[in-house]
């Protein structure tokens, strides 16, 4: 696991071709490790401290001091799964085309969620879905698939419109190379002019008002549905519609092959797809609607790989897809490598991001810990997956027949009748679905959990963070959105712990027990609240108890002559410096020689 970085920084891989990628340990590591191995003898030490103290008083007190420092100690034992093996990667897109044409690239279907119009307006939705249509990628190889939870025909309205739209901003960004191809930040960005880009712009203004007035209005008045296609489409919005209550709706708006685009280049398939939906049968929240897009595209396309994005997070650079290639074109690489994750960046969160809206520890630290263990966990959106994942573990899948169906088109009558039929509420019931194959059900973080499982199951993954952010996306700007997104998280994350399969008692067995503790770190999350609750209250406690809960006792003569005498002692010898930490009963040890110039006091924190 550590150590092949340094050797993998060559030139040229063993079969004589130019490197796809490399890997190697971050500088870091070396550090990281004597600082573990410091620190756990402080906690070590901490923890014999409070032990002591509580044997010489029980109070309530030292009995809260313990449970919060014993907490806080556990999740700084799990975070160590960051910091054993962080690991850098490099892609090399321009080796690519030593590995395969552009013709041998595999099919990728791009599933873009959403869930309600006036929480994720529909016109951010059609920028996620233009960004990926307009990728570096073959045409014929690419597919959109949006699915609409909210079941409205708002965000149908606003896809029949992005479709259009789509026919001139696709070949105005091959054809000027623009590299921002989510046009409302293309927009935003002050673009450099090309002879078109008037035109364009207007263009796309004048749909994103007939979005806007549309999701504004609520409903969509019959001038602005100019086909009668289209017309038909509506018409499934019945009076006993209702987002909670429908049936299927699948609405193929463009066709590759069929559709074509102003300059006569074909379009990718962008397919609009709200699932049924029936009060009595269980809905398994973005699992489920991830899992009826797993098969819906399995009768449509059936690509072999998968991009998962959430409908407020757009393409920042169309050359992704090929950078995902570098790993899955690669011939040495693991056949286990299952999925490959991108951060989550965010854009529009002010410097000071008083709610830590970024989670940059998480996507710019964690992330590349976990890269050096089995892999990082999915979060949820920016996730490359090879589709044969989902339905068993590395040893027995069986290979997909890819041309399956592919050959019909997926506007006719037997494709789409199939599609209906498995977008079905009861499809998955009594199945395998949720439990063995697609995403797993049973917890609010689906994504945490299924790559939790899919891990146990002998999957690997791979962090690839390139310099330019390959998503950019939405953060809660408020404290009433923060708070309903932690509340959420720690609901999910606390059924993932008492689920059958804690990683913390199967984790640590199935993938690794640093890749175990590394799951168990997000999953006990919510446990963070004790000690930062305890510590909220203690001082004001002790303060109406009059006791000290800054301790006096000296650590050097407490810690290093009954427990570790090395490599403390050193440091004190070398440094003349003592540590002195002390305990809220009584003093429990004078050291003799105490200096009081070079005496430190300070309380010890963990993390
Ligand atoms: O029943 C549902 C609920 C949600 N979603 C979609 O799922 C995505 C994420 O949901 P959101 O409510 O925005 O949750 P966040 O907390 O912002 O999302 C983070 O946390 C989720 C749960 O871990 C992950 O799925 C996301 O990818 C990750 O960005 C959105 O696009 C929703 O439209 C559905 O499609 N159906
Ligand atoms: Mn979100």
């Amino acid at each position: 696991m550590g150590g092949e970085g340094a050797t993998e920084r060559k030139s040229t891989a063993s079969h004589g071709l130019p490197l796809l990628h490399t890997r190697a340990l971050m500088r870091r590591t070396p550090a990281n490790r004597v600082f573990a191995v410091v620190y756990l003898c402080v906690i070590l030490a901490l923890l014999y401290h409070h032990f002591i103290a509580l044997l010489h008083s029980t109070s309530i007190l030292s009995l809260l001091i313990l449970l919060a420092d014993a907490v806080l100690a556990f999740m700084w034992v799990t975070s160590l799964a960051f910091r054993m093996c962080p690991t850098e990667r490099q892609v090399f897109i321009e080796h690519l085309e030593h590995y395969a044409k552009e013709s041998e690239y595999p099919a990728l279907d791009v599933f873009i969620c959403t869930a309600d119009p006036f929480k994720e307006p529909p016109i951010d939705v059609v920028n996620t879905a233009l960004s990926v249509m307009a990728y570096d990628y073959p045409i014929e190889k690419l597919s959109v698939y949006v699915s609409d939870d909210g079941g409205s025909q708002l965000t149908l309205f606003a896809f029949m419109e992005a479709a259009r739209f789509a026919t001139h901003w696709l070949p105005y960004c091959k054809i000027n190379k623009i590299v921002e191809r989510c046009p409302e930040a293309y927009f935003a960005s002050n673009p450099s002019w090309f002879p078109e880009t008037d035109q364009i712009k207007s263009m796309y203004e004048r749909m994103r008002d007939r979005v806007e007035n549309v999701v504004k209005r609520g409903s969509i008045s019959n001038d602005y549905i100019p086909d009668q296609r289209e017309i038909e489409a509506f018409s499934r919005w019945t009076d006993e519609f209702t987002p909670q209550n429908h049936p299927p709706v699948i609405q193929v708006l463009l066709e590759r092959g069929k559709d074509k685009d102003i300059t006569g280049h074909d379009m990718p398939n962008l397919v609009y797809i709200s699932r049924e939906k029936r009060m009595d049968s269980p809905h398994h929240f973005k699992a489920g609607a991830l899992n009826v897009l797993l098969r819906v595209s399995a009768t449509m396309t059936n690509a072999p790989v998968i991009l998962t994005l959430d409908g407020d997070m757009y393409s920042n650079d169309p050359q992704t897809p090929l950078r995902v290639l570098c790993y899955l074109l690669d011939p040495s690489m693991d056949p286990k490598l299952g999925y490959v994750q991108f951060p989550q960046i965010f854009h529009g969160i002010n410097k000071s991001d008083i709610y830590d809206g970024e989670l940059r520890h998480v996507y710019q630290v964690q992330l590349s810990g976990m890269d050096g263990l089995a892999g990082p966990q999915l979060v949820g959106s920016g996730s490359f997956f090879r589709r044969k994942i989902f339905f068993g573990g590395p040893s027995e899948t069986p290979e997909m027949n890819q041309d399956q169906l592919t050959s019909k088109s997926i506007r006719s009558k037997e494709v789409l009748a199939m599609a209906h039929h498995v977008a079905g509420c009861n499809f998955g019931n009594q199945t395998k679905w949720g439990t063995k194959m697609g995403f797993r059900y049973g917890s609010l973080v689906e994504d945490l959990h299924t790559s939790y499982q899919l891990q146990c199951e002998g999957w690997k993954s791979i962090n690839c963070k390139p310099k330019r952010p390959a998503f950019l996306g939405n953060s809660p700007l408020n404290l009433h959105d923060s708070l309903n997104q932690t509340t959420r998280w720690s609901v999910g994350l606390l059924e993932v712990v008492f689920c059958k399969h804690n990683p913390i008692i199967y984790g640590v067995r199935f993938i690794n027990l640093l890749s175990g503790l590394g799951f168990a770190y997000y999953a006990f999350w919510p446990f963070w609240s004790v000690p930062l609750t305890i510590y909220a209250f203690l001082p004001q406690l002790a303060l109406l108890n009059s006791t000290s809960i800054f301790p006096k006792a000296c650590l050097r003569s407490l810690v290093f002559r009954q427990c570790i005498p090395f490599p403390w002692s050193l440091w004190t010898r070398l440094s003349g410096v003592h540590i002195i930490w002390g305990d809220n009963t009584k003093v429990v040890e004078q050291s003799e020689n105490v200096d009081d110039e070079r005496t430190l006091k300070f309380p010890i924190w963990v993390d």
